[in-house]
């Protein structure tokens, strides 16, 4: 890293439009060295954009901002260098072994012993005994992993990982998380986009975005607290007709299904209580006061944005 700065990403007031389509809109954030932050949002909701910005693969319309301390506008080779970048259509050769794959991509970054780093990188991802497989025999799972290994061959300081975990097993999705925490412990700065829950609940931060713009940043306790969404857990049969009843009701902005649970959420809270009251009254319904869930802010903050998703 250039400077030797604590923040590895700061960006203030990044836009950029295709065509007449504002895609990112006065976008700023700041990432801690060192940290794990989450990038969540609806589909086309211009998290790839702005990670491209960040890489300087993209140059914003305006707004400004360093990674890594380097000027994302004047200095893209050196952000370039330091950053491993994992697109979501990352592919290795499918008829390369695991080993070929990591060597091939160690020579492109023109490593000075590519098999060494090879080597090395297969130690440290666990895939010794796999080596002489070929990529294309891999589970979804391990070619994370190992389009993963191949980000990290350079020895990036930062990565930018669009949603690395896509149709990928819940193990898998674990053991790939253990890796990026093993990462930042080593001083990686790593800024990730997802749409799982779980995987959101295991960053350091998170930042949301919905057409474009930021509507949510900061720890999940802060993200929860600022949506100031009053709560209650609802049970018992004939969930569904409830649900579509409730949608209805002004005062309430939050209906979810989860499971055999109704999540039901307001900013209103004198609203919300009388509802709440009149529907436990009818006494079919078991209604329970909760804390929102960092799934129901989502919900809420895509309908108030009006995503489309
Ligand atoms: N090069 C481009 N030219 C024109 N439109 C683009 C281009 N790149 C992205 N877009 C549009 O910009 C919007 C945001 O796309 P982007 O890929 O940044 O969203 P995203 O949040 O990463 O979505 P997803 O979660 O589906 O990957 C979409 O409507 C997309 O179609």
């Amino acid at each position: 890293m250039s400077a030797e700065s604590d923040i590895a990403i700061d960006v203030r007031g990044l836009t950029k439009s295709f065509g007449a389509k504002k895609v990112v809109d006065n976008f700023t954030l700041q990432v801690a060295r060192g940290h794990i932050q989450g990038f969540l949002g609806p589909n086309g909701s211009g998290k790839t954009t702005t990670i491209r910005m960040l890489c300087g693969l993209l140059t914003p319309d305006s707004g400004e901002g360093e990674c890594l301390g380097y000027d994302i506008r004047g200095q893209q080779e050196e952000i370039k260098r330091y950053v491993g970048y994992m697109t979501q259509g990352f592919s290795l050769y499918r008829d390369l072994t695991i080993r070929e794959n990591l060597e091939f991509v160690a020579r492109v970054y023109g490593l000075e012993a590519p098999e060494d780093a090879a080597q090395g990188a297969l130690e440290r991802l666990g895939l010794v005994a796999r080596a002489d497989q070929l990529a294309g025999e891999l589970s979804g799972g391990w070619k994370q992993r190992l389009a993963l290994g191949a980000c990290i061959l350079p020895g990036p300081s930062l990565l930018l990982l669009d949603e690395p975990t896509a149709g990928v097993d819940p193990k898998a999705r674990r053991d790939f998380w253990d890796e990026i925490h093993h990462l930042a412990t080593q001083g990686l700065t790593v800024l990730v986009s997802t749409h799982y829950m779980d995987e959101a609940e295991r960053c350091h931060r998170i930042a949301y975005i919905a057409n474009g713009r930021l509507l949510a940043s900061g720890t999940i306790p802060e993200i929860i607290a600022s949506a100031n969404l009053s709560t209650w857990v609802v049970t018992g049969d004939g969930l569904d007709p409830l649900s579509s009843e409730l949608k209805r009701q002004p005062g309430v902005d939050v209906v979810a299904r989860f499971g055999s649970t109704l999540h039901v959420g307001g900013h209103d809270e004198a609203a919300m209580e009388r509802i709440v009251r009149r529907y436990s009254a009818e006494g079919v319904h078991y209604w329970r006061r909760d804390e929102p869930s960092l799934e129901d802010v989502f919900i809420d903050l895509m309908s108030r944005a009006g995503a489309d998703q």
